[in-house]
């Protein structure tokens, strides 16, 4: 605390009458979404504004004021770097200098953007609501945010049950490669209506290639591969709250997950033999080392459905909340968690990732080589044919 306060009243010191900031989502926004300028009395009138905050606005907050505001009124960082145990300068340095080239107008407008999403009494001619999710549009079957330093990507197909089509296989991987980058601290992955999601879309075998089958089979095991990969390589925490139904490809890529929170309403079903299939997602990797050979063997050869409780028992799910207050419960936990040190928050994640990383790519590969073969398989085709034709369901 007493290194915060240091550290906001020296950046007040070398920037009088400002806090400047960079990257957080709200700043990302107003620079994505305008070509507007702030003018050099916008600029004024937020320094000004600074004064009057009430409410402290948080250490990473006040850095990034005063980064923004040397940017804006000196241009790129022009001063030698501090040493390693000048904490504070230190610190104040890196927020400029991860500005980089950002020409002095956008610095301004991003300081004077947020700046006015401090505080609702303070809102600027940004005209964006402070607290407004960043929604991210150009996704037919998601629904991606960004608020709180969390980006939640929510598969939106419920009357499918968000089963996963060719489409969303491929929108995913979009979110999750901007969420890598984007200023968000943790990424969630939900499902809106009462399925989290209802696994591969069974439709997607019915689009066949000039290639034929093989094509097809070929195509698709190359699709997943990409799919997982971005998985196992996704670089922050990865979070699920799974709100009802899980099946097939939505419960093994739990396993690459670092947290898994779960509605009790919440069911885990890999049925890959009744289909004719074999396990994806790493899960012929994670799930024996989760809950023990025998326990993975009962799900994913056996088809056993666990309930949420059953699943938060064998170690796939972290924590069960009753439906009624799983939202509530969940989200006031996901944001104390984005409020911490992003840096430590992204270094732990590679730390922990690091040493399985080549291995999960390697069960990865193998289980997509397996798949093509068994997508071809009778087994397999008769289980899709039967679905389509309303002959089976889970
Ligand atoms: C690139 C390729 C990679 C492939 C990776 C492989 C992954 C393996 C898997 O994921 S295996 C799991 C596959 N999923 C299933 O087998 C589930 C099939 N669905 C069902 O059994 C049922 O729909 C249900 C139990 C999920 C829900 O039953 P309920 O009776 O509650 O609801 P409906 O059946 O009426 O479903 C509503 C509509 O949604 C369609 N739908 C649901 N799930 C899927 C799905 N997985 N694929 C395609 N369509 C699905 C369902 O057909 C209904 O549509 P309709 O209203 O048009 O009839």
């Amino acid at each position: 605390m007493a290194m915060a306060y240091l550290a906001w009243r020296l950046a007040q010191r070398s920037c009088p009458s400002s806090l400047q900031v960079t990257s957080f989502p709200v700043v990302q926004l107003h620079m994505n979404r305008t070509a507007m300028r702030a003018s050099q009395k916008d600029f004024e009138n937020s320094m000004n504004q600074v004064k009057l905050l009430k409410k402290d606005p948080g250490n990473e907050v006040k850095l990034k004021l005063y980064a923004l505001y040397k940017q804006a009124t000196e241009g790129p960082c022009n001063m030698p770097k501090p040493g390693v145990f000048d904490l504070i300068n230190k610190a104040k340095w890196d927020a400029w200098n991860a500005l980089g080239s950002l020409p002095k107008e956008a610095a301004r407008q991003n300081y004077v953007d947020l700046v006015s999403s401090l505080s609702p009494s303070l809102e600027s001619s940004s005209q964006v609501e402070p607290g407004t999710d960043r929604k991210s549009t150009g996704f037919e079957t998601l629904v991606v945010t960004s608020e709180d330093g969390i980006t939640k990507i929510t598969f939106n197909r419920p009357k499918k049950k968000n089963a996963i089509n060719t489409e969303m296989y491929h929108e995913i991987m979009r979110a999750l490669k901007a969420a890598s980058k984007d200023d968000s601290i943790i990424t969630v992955l939900t499902g809106n209506g009462d399925y989290y999601s209802s696994g591969n879309d069974l439709t997607n075998f019915t689009d066949i290639p000039p290639g034929g089958v093989e094509e097809k089979a070929e195509n698709s095991a190359v699709l997943l591969r990409e799919f997982v990969g971005c998985f196992i390589d996704f670089p922050k925490p990865l979070i699920a709250v799974v709100n009802g139904p899980a099946v097939g490809i939505s419960v093994t890529l739990l396993g690459l997950f670092d947290a898994v929170y779960a509605s009790d309403r919440a069911t885990f079903h890999t049925p890959f033999s009744h289909l004719g299939q074999s396990p994806e997602g790493c899960s012929s990797y994670t799930f024996p080392k989760i809950m023990s050979p025998a326990k993975a063997t009962e799900m994913l050869i056996f088809g056993k459905k666990l309930t949420a409780g059953e699943a938060c028992a064998q170690g796939l799910v972290t924590e069960v909340f009753p439906d009624s207050t799983f939202q509530k419960e969940v989200w006031t936990r996901l944001k104390a968690f984005a409020k911490l040190p992003p840096n430590a928050v992204r270094i732990s994640k590679e730390v922990i990732r690091k040493r399985e990383r080549e291995k999960l790519h390697t069960v990865n590969a193998e289980e997509c080589n397996v798949l093509q073969g068994r997508w071809l398989s009778d087994e397999c085709t008769n289980a899709v044919v039967n679905f389509l034709s309303r002959k089976s369901k889970l």
